[in-house]
């Protein structure tokens, strides 16, 4: 029997790096109606995020709805933009960076800590090239959405699975689904919380308001719903909350049909109209500050709260860089990367070449 001799470059070294991958929604370049048409159409184009049938949506998503948002929603963002960018990829940058600093000091030099976004830059498969480029034969994929939703973390995930699909020498995968009743990201909400609490009084009423999806999606077997009312209940008893001094909403409605109730604006009218004093709200399913924080909450339901009645209204800011949330990112991570220390593991360095241990070289 024959034996192909060994190609002279060495197939069989890889440096063994460990990465981490962490995946938000993304943002647009500016707060421009030029840069939003882009992003909304590669968003809006997702399956996994509009499910009506394409010959349906095509028309209404460009006849309709890509020349009339991007203005709209350009404004929307030039309320928030900062001197360093979209709120989103600040504090998403942010993360990746401390994290990497934080998992270093404590574990391991050589693990690669960085982030990818799911729409616009910088991409999951320029991320996940990167990473590979740079030796890592090891991802972590960590979805940066504590509920589980298909339209938020499984279109993030698609997208990584189809980047591997189109590699010939994929890295070795794992992923995280969800982290909703994780005790550290509880934790560090509470903490969170107590701290502005802490800083100002305690107020009449805390609202959590998580980002809605379609109520088809719950009907269809989508667990985003059920995880937002976990994360709620589980918050509740961190903070020792008293029944009836706080609810859960949904925010962020889009389109037509039916979403997940009570509607956020709903909520706000009621406890307006009940003469509710101080308002909180907190967005849990949030770990960065983005639009849907600062401007649909913090601008926007401020004032349909005190239009309604009520006194006070505050919004509590999400985990963002806090360092308590980075060392829950750790802590949520660590377990992911049990039995992937870096041991040398696929390196061949030292061993007889597999052609040698063959008998093919003489
Ligand atoms: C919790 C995570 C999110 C889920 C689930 C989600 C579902 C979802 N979103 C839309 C439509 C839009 N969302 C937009 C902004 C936006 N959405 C999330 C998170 C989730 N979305 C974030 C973090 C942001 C803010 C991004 C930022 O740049 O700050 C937008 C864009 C803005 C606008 O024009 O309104 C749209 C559109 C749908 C249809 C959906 C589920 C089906
Ligand atoms: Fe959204
Ligand atoms: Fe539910």
């Amino acid at each position: 029997m024959r034996y192909l001799p060994e190609p002279s470059f060495r197939h069989d070294a890889t440096t063994g790096r460990v990465g981490i991958l962490l995946i938000n929604l993304g943002t647009p370049q500016a707060p421009t109606a030029a840069a939003l048409r882009p992003y909304l159409r590669q968003f809006l184009s997702d399956p996994r995020v509009v499910e009506i049938p394409r010959l349906i949506w095509w028309p209404i998503l460009n006849g309709f709805i890509l020349t009339t948002r991007p203005a709209k929603s350009a404004a929307k963002y030039a309320q928030i933009w900062t001197k360093e960018g979209s709120p989103l990829a600040v504090y998403t940058q942010r993360q990746a960076k401390l994290l990497q600093g934080y998992l270093a000091e404590l574990a391991d030099q050589k693990l690669m800590v960085d982030y990818a976004m799911r729409y616009g830059s910088p991409s999951i498969e320029q991320k996940l090239q990167a990473m590979k480029a740079a030796g890592c034969d090891r991802i972590l994929i960590v979805p940066l959405y504590p509920q589980y939703a298909a339209s938020s973390s499984g279109s993030a995930l698609d997208e990584v699975y189809r980047v591997l699909s189109h590699m010939r020498n994929p890295p070795e995968i794992r992923t995280i689904k969800h982290f909703h009743d994780h005790p550290a990201y509880i934790n560090a909400l509470a903490g969170q919380i107590r701290n502005h609490w802490q800083q100002h009084r305690r107020p009449d009423h805390l609202l959590m308001s998580f980002h809605g999806v379609p109520r088809y999606t719950l009907d269809k077997g989508d667990p985003y719903h059920c995880e937002c009312h976990k994360t709620a209940r589980l918050l509740a008893e961190a903070l020792a909350l008293p029944k009836g001094s706080w609810s859960l909403a949904f925010q962020s409605r889009f389109g037509r049909a039916e979403w997940l109730k009570p509607y956020v604006v709903d909520v706000l009218g009621d406890l307006g109209r009940k003469g509710t004093g101080t308002l909180d709200v907190v967005c849990p399913g949030f770990v960065s500050d983005c639009l849907e924080t600062l401007e649909e909450i913090a601008l926007e339901a401020s004032k349909t709260f005190t239009e309604a009645g009520g006194k006070q209204f505050r919004y509590i800011p999400a985990l963002n860089d806090q360092p308590n949330w980075i060392r829950a990112l750790a802590q949520i991570v660590q377990p992911h990367l049990a039995g992937w220390e870096n041991t040398g593991g696929t390196t061949d360095a030292g061993r007889p070449s597999r052609a040698k241990a063959l008998g093919a070289s003489q």
